[in-house]
């Protein structure tokens, strides 16, 4: 599991520690760990152009020690002084006795950017608000264009530690050292897509900081969540999913919520609803009715809505499933129908003794919240908080680093697995089956939601495959019992 916290925290934590420090000692360690990485990256420091990027903070400072500590390893280092006054003393003066050279000319250090073999990225870290300002803009934008890596300090400059927006410009790092902890911004999108390869650097802080704000699933993870028969085990106990989705119009996210379903961890399918020919033709193992789903018979756990359509039936379904007394997923247009249930939004939840999972995009979400969509994508970490607060509910918020956030506080779960090419239509439908699936197989939401989205990011990355190529919801479906295979291969 990768442990994300807050600025607060780290600041916290860091009190803490330092306290009990000699003087200067936690930046030492930042330092080696960001000097070793660099040398890495550049496969071994001597007779290589390095050059630093240093703000007015402590950032800057861890900057310029490991620029100290390649210098003396036979690199040729330049730091670029964006605030020439307010530049780190001390981490100053080791540079320049390690042979270090700096300059305060913005052009230059343009120009040195180009021909460099290494950018080191400490203009702002934890203190930083807001995106790049002045001339930090060009030379970010230098370092992007140039051939050199780029190794941010801490975190990308420019993007929110805590909120992972990106306001701004902001650098583009191949490579991040983040030091103690990640930061929620290195996880969550936008602003993880600007960090590259996450290195963690242990400078000790562990006993003092508290539980994560954002926790992101590693394989071991998810293989101890994934249910898996015993001897004991039929198909009843395995938990049945109930899907009510498609409609005459759309029938294939019937198909396809079926097809995750299957491959979902449920010992049966039920399929209750107008496309049932359509999936009990594809696949035979389903057990089919057209009615609604209160007459469908016993399930563990309900997935309604995908292509489930606008009339009245898919209101019906949405209804007959909450009234049901075990965990039910709402998706695509039962989120819709959810929203015009008309009640007050925790009304049409409350008094439910089973968990929800509501698992919308950003369009879906900003519905359900009243807000732009614009607004969701800049800032999802506090959109899929405050819709899981408003709703009571599990929310699994689908896009670029998927979120699951559990009503109530505790840390969000960002999908560490996910891929571009799983934006195709009808890949939302499978995901949708397959976490249902788990829900049946007695997870609960929120570990279901997040193993989910796991898997369906592994398999969509096995069915794009290395070089990446498009695929068809149907074919991502296929991949899901070798994403299985992964996680527990990884396990053992
Ligand atoms: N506190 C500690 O014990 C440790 C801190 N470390 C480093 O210290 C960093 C935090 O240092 P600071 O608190 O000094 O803060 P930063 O160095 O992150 O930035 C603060 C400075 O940047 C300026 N600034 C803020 N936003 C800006 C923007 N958008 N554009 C340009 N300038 C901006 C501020 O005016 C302030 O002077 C961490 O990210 C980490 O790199 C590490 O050395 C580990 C130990
Ligand atoms: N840029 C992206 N990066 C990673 N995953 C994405 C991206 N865009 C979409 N996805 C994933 O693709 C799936 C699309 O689901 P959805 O929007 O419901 O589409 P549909 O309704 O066509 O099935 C979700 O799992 C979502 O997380
Ligand atoms: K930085």
């Amino acid at each position: 599991m990768r442990s994300a916290h807050t600025v607060h925290d780290v600041r916290a934590a860091e009190a803490a520690l330092m306290a009990r420090l000699p003087e200067g000692a936690l930046m030492q360690r930042a330092a080696a760990g960001l000097a070793a990485v660099c040398a890495g990256v550049l496969g071994g420091a001597y007779g290589t152009r390095v050059v630093l990027l240093v703000g007015s903070g402590a950032n800057g400072g861890d900057a310029l020690y490991a620029g100290a500590r390649l210098a003396r390893r036979g690199a040729s280092v330049t730091a670029v002084l964006l605030s020439p006054g307010k530049a780190y003393p001390d981490g100053l003066a080791a540079l320049r006795s390690a042979g270090g050279r700096t300059t305060a000319d913005p052009a230059a250090g343009e120009e040195l950017v180009r021909r460099a073999d290494l950018v080191v990225d400490g203009i702002v870290g934890i203190g930083g608000r807001g995106g790049l300002r002045g001339a930090a803009v060009p030379l970010a934008r230098a370092a992007a264009g140039s051939g050199a890596a780029v190794v941010a300090v801490d975190l990308p400059s420019g993007v929110d530690a805590d909120t992972g927006e990106v306001a701004g410009e902001a650098v583009r790092a191949d490579v991040t050292v983040t030091f103690g902890t990640h930061k929620p911004g290195l996880l969550v999108d936008p602003a993880a897509g600007f960090a590259g390869t996450v290195h963690l650097v242990d400078i000790g802080l562990g006993p003092d900081l508290p539980g994560p704000a954002v926790q992101a699933l590693q394989h071991a993870d998810v293989a101890a969540l994934l249910p898996v028969p015993g001897a004991r085990s039929d198909k009843y106990r395995r938990g049945v999913l109930g899907v009510a989705a498609g409609s005459a119009r759309y029938p294939g996210a019937a198909v396809l919520a079926v097809a995750g379903a299957l491959h979902g961890g449920a010992g049966a399918v039920r399929y209750a609803g107008s496309a049932a020919r359509e999936v009990i033709a594809r696949f035979p193992e389903t057990l089919v009715s057209t009615g609604r789903p209160s007459q469908a018979g016993r399930v563990q756990a309900w997935a309604v809505g995908p292509g489930a359509g606008e009339d009245a039936s898919a209101r019906v379904a949405l209804e007959d499933a909450l009234a049901s007394d075990v965990p039910v997923l709402v998706d695509a247009d039962g989120l819709r129908h959810l929203k015009g249930l008309g009640r007050p939004a925790r009304g049409a939840l409350a008094g439910r003794t089973a968990e929800v999972l509501l698992t919308p995009h950003a369009g879906e979400a900003a519905a359900l919240l009243d807000v732009a969509r614009e607004d969701v994508e800049a800032r999802r970490l506090e959109h899929v908080r405050r819709l899981a607060d408003a709703y009571g509910a599990t929310v699994l918020l689908k896009g670029s680093t998927t979120l699951v956030a559990a009503p109530g506080g505790g840390p969000v779960r960002a999908n560490p697995t996910g891929t571009g090419w799983l934006a195709t239509a009808g890949s939302g439908d499978v995901l949708s089956g397959l976490a249902g699936s788990l829900l049946a197989s007695g997870l609960s939401a929120f570990d279901a939601g997040s193993a989910a989205a796991y898997l369906h990011g592994l398999a969509g990355r096995r069915a794009a495959g290395r070089d990446g190529a498009p695929f068809g919801a149907h074919e991502l479906a296929g991949e899901l019992p070798a994403a299985w295979r992964d996680v527990r291969g990884a396990a053992h």
